[in-house]
Formats: structure tokens, C-alpha cells, sequence
């Protein structure tokens, strides 16, 4: 997936401006940016479902607007931000609808869709709540079968929103190890997330939305550097090392200390 010269505006706003931006095989990028910088912006034009306000979205050298429905949702899934389940569906209904792209237009879910919905909820540790109302299911379970269903359409690009948001600790971990597992093996993924630790142990690539228009794309080296997330967050951050690992943390407030 690429963008050419890509804008995005909010009304008189420009989120971004001008990007030029590219994802392969192999590559895991998590957008970073502020409340209202624009990521949930750039992941639903990149998901085919917000017009640019200029540029282009293209897939294999073809624009978004010119694939069929069909051939888009066999390539790309899209987990939104939030979800509100008006009726009152089982968990597993969630994925094996989600699975609906995948089903060469048969209409009864076949033993491999069972199969595939199965799979996906027991990565997500969400199995035992196959049979339940999704309405009677807890943010965070809510969000691991939403999760499911948008690993369980089986497409090489993943858009994800803030995935992580609602888990506990535990399955923070284990989702990022799993997109860690995906990226390896050959999968794009693109995430949004405000959590600049875990971004960082998962991602190869960031894209930094500065808020005004201007952005910073890069591997993770390049672009996870504390002065620059400073910049781009509104608050100076640092880096601290840990055990191999890099963690974030925002700057002691001096004023105040
Ligand atoms: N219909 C609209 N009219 C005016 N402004 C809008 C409209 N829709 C979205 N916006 C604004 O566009 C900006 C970008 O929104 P977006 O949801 O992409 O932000 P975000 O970076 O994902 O933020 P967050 O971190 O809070 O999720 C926000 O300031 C939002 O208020």
C-alpha cells in the first residue's frame, strides 16, 4: 500500500499534508500523534473509506476508489475505534460475519469459516467466549473478539486502532507478541497506538503526525527517537533502557519537582 501526495483536512484543519508514505510485506508501522492529530483519520482513508482531500491511496499501483468491495476486504481489514453492538449477536456470529469476503459468495458458513473464527478467537484468548452475547461481554473481551474478527478475514494488510487500548497487561503482551509473529511472517500491519513502549518492541516503522500538517516517517530507530516524540506529542519524553528494552517515559516536570 502507498499514498502519493496524500492530504487530509478537518474541516479548515490540514491533519497531513503532502505525505508520500509506503508499507511492505514484512513491516509493522504504528502511527503516533496526539488526541486529534489525525491517525484515526489516515487508517480510515487508508481502509477505502474516507476520500483523500487530495492524493492518492493506491494498492498494487491501482487506487483504493477503483478496487471492487469484494477485492478490497480480501485484502485489507480495518478495526475501527470503539464498537456499539445494537443487536445482540454470539461472539463467534461477530467473526464468522466478519469472514463474509472470504466465502466466494456461499452463503452458509462453512466448516473452514468455523474453523478460521475458532482459530482466531482462541489467539485472542477469546474461545470460551464464542457462544456469548456480545453485549454481555467487558470492554477489553469485546475488544479481543473484535480483534478476532479482523484476524480471521486472513488479509496480508492489518489496520488496526488503538488494538491494544482496552486489554490488561497480560494480553497486551500476548497481542503484541502475536503481531510481532504476523509481521515475521510476511504480513503489513499498521497500527494506531498511544502506548510508545509496546509500539516500540512491535513496530519496525513509525509515522509521526506532527498536528499541523507535517509528519515523519521512518524504521523505528529513526523515528522513535525522544526528541522528536517530544516534538510530536506536545511533551518532552525520554528514553530509558531496561533490560535490552526501550522504555518511554514522559520527562520529569521540573516546575513541579
Ligand atoms: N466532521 C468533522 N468536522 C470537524 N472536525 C472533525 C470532523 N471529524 C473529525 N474531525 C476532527 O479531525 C481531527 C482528527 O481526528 P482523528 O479522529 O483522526 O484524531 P486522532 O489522531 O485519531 O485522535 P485520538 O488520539 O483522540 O484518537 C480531530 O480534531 C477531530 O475533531
Amino acid at each position: 500500500m502507498r499514498t502519493e501526495h496524500l492530504s487530509l483536512r478537518a474541516g479548515k484543519r490540514v491533519l497531513i499534508d503532502n505525505l508520500n508514505w509506503e508499507t511492505g510485506p514484512g513491516e509493522c508501522w504504528c502511527i503516533i500523534g496526539r488526541n486529534g492529530a489525525g491517525k484515526s483519520t489516515l487508517l480510515r482513508t487508508l481502509a477505502g473509506l474516507r476520500e483523500p482531500d487530495a492524493g492518492v491511496v493506491t494498492m498494487d499501483g491501482q487506487a483504493l476508489r477503483g478496487w471492487p468491495l469484494t477485492a478490497l476486504a480480501r485484502r485489507r481489514a480495518y478495526l475501527p475505534q470503539g464498537r456499539n453492538d445494537a443487536f445482540g449477536y454470539r461472539a463467534l456470529d461477530t467473526v464468522l460475519a466478519a469472514r463474509h469476503p472470504c466465502q466466494e459468495g456461499s452463503y452458509w458458513d462453512a466448516d473452514a469459516d468455523r474453523q478460521a473464527a475458532h482459530d482466531a478467537l482462541r489467539l485472542l484468548d477469546a474461545d470460551h467466549l464464542a457462544m456469548r452475547d456480545v453485549r454481555s461481554l467487558s470492554g477489553g473481551e469485546r475488544q479481543r473478539v473484535a480483534i478476532a474478527a479482523t484476524l480471521a478475514q486472513d488479509t496480508p494488510l492489518l489496520l488496526l486502532d488503538e488494538p491494544a487500548s482496552a486489554l490488561d497487561l497480560a494480553h497486551q503482551v500476548g497481542m503484541m507478541r502475536l503481531l510481532s509473529r504476523l509481521t515475521a511472517e510476511g504480513r503489513s500491519i499498521v497500527i494506531v497506538s498511544h502506548d510508545l513502549s509496546l509500539a516500540h518492541e512491535v513496530a519496525t516503522h513509525a509515522l509521526l503526525l506532527m498536528g499541523d500538517g507535517r509528519w515523519h516517517a521512518g524504521t523505528v530507530a529513526q523515528s522513535m527517537q525522544p526528541a522528536l516524540l517530544g516534538e510530536c506529542l506536545g511533551y518532552p519524553v525520554e528514553a530509558v533502557r531496561h533490560k535490552g528494552r526501550t522504555i518511554f517515559i514522559p520527562e520529569e516536570d521540573r516546575r513541579h519537582g
